[in-house]
C-alpha cells in the first residue's frame, strides 16, 4: 500500500502551492492529518488558511503538489469526495430568504437524499443543534449563534467522515464559541475527523494537533502541549511600573524576539542560548539605569501565544479579542 492511501491519514498533501498571478498564497506545504483528530490551522489574516482548505476540498486547483483526502486524489476525484465531507465557511453560506428547515431540505436535495431519510435526519439535526423551535423562522432573522448552529447542521447533514471548518467562530460571542466546541468534541467522539482554521489561541489549544501558518507556509506543527513544552525561547515576566520605555529598550536587542505588556507585567521572549535570562535582563536594565528587583522577574511557562510569536514574530489577533 502506498503511503498516500494509508487509512490512518484522512489528509495527506505534499508540496502544495497556490499562486495567484505573481503572488504566492500557499508555498510548498506538506500535511499528514491523522484520522479522528481535530486538527487546527492557526494563523493570522491572509496567511493562506482558506486557500489551503479550498485546495484540500477540491474547490481550488493547486499550482503544484499532490493531495489525497480520504483515499481520493484531489482535485481529480473531488466530485466523489463531496459525498464524504462537510464544509463550513466563515460566512456560513446560508440562504437568508429560506427558513431554517428549508435550508436543510435544500442541502439534502443537493446530496440526493431520499425524502424519508432526509426528514428523519433534519429532525435529528434540528434537535441536536437546538434549532427545532426556529425551524420555520427565516434565516435572515437568526442570531449569529443560531446561524452558526444551522451552518454546522448543514455541514453535517451527509454524516461526513471529515469536516472542514474555516474560521467557524469568527462571528459569534464567547458562550456560543464554547458551545460550538462542545459540539465539535461530540462529533469527534462519534468518529468525525475535523480540520478547523482559527486565529484564536484558546481554540487552537483545544485541537489535538495544530499547524502554525505564516505567509503561506507551515512554521511548526505538533500537539499544542508539545509546541509549548519545546518552545525555542525563555519566557519571562517582569513586574514593574513604567513598562513602556523598558519594553522599547529590550526589544532593540537581537536576543529578544518579543515583549508584550499585560497590565503591570511585561512578558518577554528571550533567546534560548542565553543561559541565565533573569541575570541577562537585570544586566540590561542596569545599563538603562532601571532598578528592577530580582524577585520581580520570573521565568514562566510558555502559552500558545508565546509559541505563535516565537515562530511568526507577531500576535495572530489583538490580545483583547483573543481572550473573548
Ligand atoms: N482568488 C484570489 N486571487 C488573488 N489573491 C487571493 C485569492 N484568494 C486569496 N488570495 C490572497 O491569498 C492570501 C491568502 O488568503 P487566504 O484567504 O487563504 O488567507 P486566510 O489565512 O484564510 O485569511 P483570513 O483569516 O483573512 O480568511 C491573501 O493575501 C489573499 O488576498
Amino acid at each position: 500500500m502506498s503511503a498516500f492511501s494509508d487509512p490512518q491519514w484522512v489528509i495527506q498533501a505534499q508540496g502544495i502551492s497556490k499562486q495567484f498571478g505573481d503572488f504566492t498564497a500557499v508555498n510548498q506545504i506538506d500535511l499528514n492529518i491523522p484520522k479522528g483528530h481535530i486538527y487546527g490551522f492557526l494563523g493570522s489574516n491572509g496567511c493562506g488558511k482558506s486557500t489551503t482548505i479550498r485546495m484540500l476540498t477540491g474547490l481550488l486547483t493547486p499550482t503544484t503538489g499532490d493531495i489525497n483526502v480520504l483515499g481520493l486524489t484531489i482535485p481529480k476525484q473531488a466530485e466523489a469526495l463531496r459525498q464524504h465531507i462537510g464544509y463550513m465557511t466563515q460566512k456560513f453560506s446560508l440562504y437568508d430568504d429560506l427558513t431554517v428547515k428549508e435550508n436543510l431540505q435544500f442541502i439534502a436535495r443537493i446530496y440526493g437524499m431520499k425524502r424519508d431519510l432526509s426528514r428523519a435526519r433534519i429532525d435529528q439535526l434540528q434537535s441536536t443543534y437546538k434549532l427545532s423551535q426556529y425551524q420555520h423562522q427565516l434565516t435572515a432573522t437568526l442570531s449569529g449563534g443560531q446561524r452558526q448552529r444551522l451552518a454546522l447542521a448543514c455541514a453535517c447533514l451527509n454524516q461526513p467522515k471529515l469536516l472542514f471548518l474555516d474560521e467557524p467562530t469568527s462571528a459569534v460571542d464567547p458562550q456560543n464559541r464554547r458551545d460550538f466546541w462542545e459540539q465539535l468534541f461530540d462529533l469527534s467522539e462519534q468518529g468525525t475527523s475535523i480540520l478547523v482554521s482559527t486565529h484564536y489561541m484558546d481554540e487552537a489549544e483545544r485541537c489535538h494537533k495544530i499547524a502554525i501558518m505564516e505567509k503561506g507556509t507551515i512554521k511548526a506543527d505538533d500537539t499544542p502541549k508539545a509546541l509549548m513544552d519545546n518552545i525555542n525561547a525563555h519566557v519571562i515576566e517582569i513586574n514593574a511600573s513604567e513598562l513602556r520605555p523598558l519594553k522599547q529598550a529590550l526589544i532593540t536587542h537581537a536576543e529578544v524576539s518579543s515583549a508584550a505588556q499585560l497590565g503591570h507585567r511585561l512578558r518577554v521572549l528571550i533567546d534560548k542560548q542565553i543561559a541565565d535570562p533573569i541575570a541577562w535582563v537585570l544586566q540590561q536594565c542596569q545599563q538603562y539605569q532601571r532598578q528592577i528587583n530580582p524577585q520581580d522577574i520570573a521565568i514562566v511557562s510558555a502559552n500558545l501565544e508565546d509559541v505563535f510569536v516565537s515562530h511568526t514574530g507577531k500576535m495572530s489577533t489583538p490580545p483583547d479579542t483573543a481572550k473573548a
